[in-house]
């Protein structure tokens, strides 16, 4: 929540926190270097709506207020806490480096890539955060028993992307012997949903990317609407096969079932006023379709239940909450019906998938202790991306007062740091965020005909379409070996028409040693004649066929032939010279990047054209 190096004493007292980057001493937001600057931090001053009622207890209102009303305002491509940092999809030293990050769907990763992918989650399981700390206690006592030691702690990555989430949703504590107030959530039930949640992914991908030092590294997707009963990742190459032993459990095969989980106590936490931290304490609970008490969760959503959410043409509707109807929010969380209407006892589509798991993954304050979580957002996600890009709603469409707390489009989305609104997150993500989905959708651009069809692309016909896009990029791929090709055909050229400089000059050399009365060359007859006939009998095979619509005019040109001309040119050569006369050549290798000067010559390749070397 917070950089390590502003949790001091000072730090929170002056309620400043603008470090230097690079560890450059005095140089605050990297201000000297021109990439920030300290300012005051803005926020939402406009009202909530009436879901919470405890205005002045919770230390998560006006975000993040309570603990920092000072940070850095990065420039250009500058981000992060101390501006030390590149905007998303962007790196190099200048952040003027454009990096792809493609967010591609987990069940169509290669074994490396799956294995690579998994492996990444267990190392971010285990390493320390190396910026950021968390607070071990509400801010009336984060100053410890002493009033003079910071209570905070260290964590590790992935238990970071736990604790925020566990953070937004937790209750608001009012005091021993009161029971915590419930009403309120800082990443569900409202607008925000969204919004934070794509942060909350944003974050922890930059947090994996620097952990790997790849600035490439993109999290999956797990396309959870394949209906049925089935969890297809559920397997030990993934996030896991259900235990032979115990059916609420993960199988000893996966890394995952070593995982276990933060956040727990949510009792002693609400009757305590105390915060979870990085105590790790059970296993990983997951029975996908197993909740028999519950039988409308037991099944995955349907594809075609996204095809209709991505219908749905209002972003969000009053009171931007969970009973909200005709929204596309509140139907892409899985309160409404796919088709739109508020329905109390419906859970569909986010809502649904989490249900399904019916174990960590189901519960909001544990969740994302099941990594599934990861891959379920990442498909809200795209769906949401999918909805924006449709749709292009106004900013304005994002509501600025009265959703629940937390929820306005300028209200800083707890508990990040530095200071992020629901509002900047509201953009398409591969123009503004720089991330994309590999992902196929229904109809292509027929968002807002509701006569199309709009099935959304199953498993199967998303496997077809990447086929597809391999196939596109090995079509790519020969089209430049083509090039290649047939940069080394102009080259031969450029040498045949060197040796025939040479055999015209050693016929002289012959005519004049011996007298002989001038003849018709037969090497140059030759050559022309090769050239001419574009022979598909030639014993290295043709190149003809290699004209692919995409004609730079040599297409035309064959390499067999000229390898068939050179191999004549040599018997030829043998025929009518001496290894002396040879020896003036013989160092030339075919193909070699300089060319003998030559005098400008015409030279025929086809029956209609000419091409001028020279
Ligand atoms: O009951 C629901 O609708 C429900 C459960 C659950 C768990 C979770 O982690 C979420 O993020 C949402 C959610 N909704």
């Amino acid at each position: 929540q917070f950089p390590r190096e502003c949790v001091t004493l000072e730090g929170l007292r002056s309620g400043q926190c603008c470090p230097s980057p690079f560890g450059v001493a005095n140089d605050a937001c990297g201000s000297a270097t021109g990439r920030g600057q300290c300012i005051s931090i803005a926020t939402d001053a406009s009202p909530h709506g009436p879901q919470y009622t405890h205005d002045g207890r919770d230390d998560r209102e006006r975000w993040p207020i309570r603990y920092f009303n000072r940070t850095c305002q990065c420039n250009g491509n500058f981000t992060g806490y101390d501006c030390g940092r590149c905007m998303h999809g962007l790196a190099g030293l200048n952040c003027d480096q454009p990096v792809a990050i493609v967010r591609r769907n987990v069940m169509q990763l290669s074994a490396d890539q799956k294995r690579a992918f998994v492996t990444a989650l267990d190392q971010a399981k285990r390493t320390v955060h190396p910026d950021i700390v968390i607070a071990t206690r509400r801010y009336q006592d984060v100053f410890g028993p002493d009033g003079n030691t910071p209570q905070f702690e260290n964590i590790t990555i992935y238990n970071y992307f736990v604790w925020t989430h566990y953070y937004s949703v937790s209750k608001t504590f009012l005091g021993s012997g009161q029971p915590s107030f419930g009403g309120v959530d800082f990443s569900h039930e409202g607008p925000g949903f969204v919004t934070w949640h794509r942060f909350h992914l944003l974050q922890f991908e930059r947090d994996m990317q620097n952990m790997l030092q790849d600035p490439s590294f993109a999290l999956p997707y797990w396309n959870f609407a394949i209906g049925g009963s089935t969890c297809d990742i559920c397997t030990d190459d993934l996030l896991g096969a259900r235990s032979n032993l115990n059916i609420n459990s993960i199988s000893t095969n996966s890394i995952f079932s070593n995982w276990r989980v933060i956040c727990e106590s949510v009792e002693d936490y609400d009757t305590l006023g105390t915060i979870c931290n990085n105590t790790e304490t059970t296993p990983i609970r997951r029975n996908p379709a197993g909740n028999v008490a519950r039988p409308m969760v037991q099944r995955l959503p349907e594809p075609q239940d996204v095809a209709d959410c991505l219908q749905v043409n209002t972003f969000d509707t009053p009171p931007y909450y969970s009973t909200s109807s005709e929204s596309f929010r509140n139907t892409i969380e899985g309160y409404s019906a796919p088709q739109g209407n508020y329905d109390p006892v419906v859970r569909s589509l986010h809502n649904l998938a989490h249900l399904f798991l019916n174990g960590t993954g189901g519960q909001t304050h544990l969740s994302p202790n099941d990594p599934i979580f990861v891959l379920l957002h990442t498909f809200t996600d795209a769906i949401f991306d999918e909805w924006l890009r449709r749709h292009a709603p106004d900013s304005a469409v994002y509501p600025s007062e009265n959703a629940p707390i937390g929820h306005n489009r300028g209200y800083n989305m707890v508990p990040f740091w530095p200071p992020v609104t629901n509002a900047e997150m509201f953009l398409t993500a591969p123009e503004n965020l720089g991330y994309s989905y590999e992902a196929e959708w229904p109809g292509g651009n027929n968002h807002h005909d509701k006569h199309e069809d709009t099935k959304l692309a199953t498993p199967k016909n998303q496997s077809n379409s990447a086929d597809l896009k391999r196939l596109e990029s090995k079509m790519l791929f020969l089209r430049q070996e083509m090039a290649h090709l047939r940069a080394i055909d102009v080259k031969l050229m450029q040498q045949l028409m060197s040796i025939n400089d040479g055999i015209e000059s050693i016929k002289w050399v012959m005519e004049d040693k011996e007298g002989l009365a001038s003849r018709e060359s037969s090497l140059t007859g030759s050559l022309y004649s090769l050239l001419d006939s574009q022979d598909d009998t030639s014993s290295r095979g043709s190149f003809t066929s290699l004209h692919d619509g995409h004609s730079d005019g040599l297409d035309g040109i064959s390499v067999g032939s000229y390898l068939d001309t050179l191999d004549e040119l040599a018997e030829d050569l043998s025929e009518h010279t001496s290894p002396t006369d040879l020896d003036l050549f013989s160092d030339k290798p075919v193909i070699e990047d300089e060319t003998f000067s030559k005098p400008t010559m015409r030279l025929r390749v086809d029956s209609d054209e000419y091409y001028c070397f020279g």
